[in-house]
């Protein structure tokens, strides 16, 4: 494949892809599209160990590194974490995560994923 041309996206990229759109109508906010910055959160470098968005999650998924759906339970959770771990439990960041990590948990709940698995082998 040339540069320009887009490469075929295997099912499991689909599968998770389509997880991620639901999972972020869950952000309406887009609180947790991209990185956060020391700009907007002073010292969060420093505080938070492993950074994570839903943009480079799909960076993740397009470079295939993912290899099973639940994999990406793991930073979504780490990225939820994070901004209840920065963030004082009063901020709308603390309140956001916590409930985009509650809803987002049934989205990725184990027998929603068995489902999925069925439908990409
Ligand atoms: C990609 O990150 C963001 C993008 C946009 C905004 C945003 O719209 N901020 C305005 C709402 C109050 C100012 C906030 C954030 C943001 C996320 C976060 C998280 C996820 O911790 N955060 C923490 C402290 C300050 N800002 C943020």
């Amino acid at each position: 494949l040339d540069r320009l041309e887009e490469k075929e996206q295997t099912p499991l990229q689909e599968a998770l892809n389509q997880l991620i759109r639901q999972l972020q109508r869950k952000d309406p906010s887009a609180f947790f599209s991209f990185p956060v910055t020391d700009l907007v959160a002073p010292g969060y470098s420093v505080i938070i160990k492993r950074p994570m968005d839903f943009s480079t999650i799909k960076e993740k998924v397009k470079k295939e590194y993912y290899q099973s759906l639940d994999e990406i339970k793991v930073d979504f959770k780490i990225m939820c974490e994070n901004a209840m771990i920065y963030n004082k439990p009063e901020t709308i960041f603390h309140r956001a995560a916590r409930k985009l990590l509650h809803s987002g948990m049934k989205i990725l709940s184990q027998e929603r994923l068995e489902s999925l698995k069925q439908s990409i082998t």
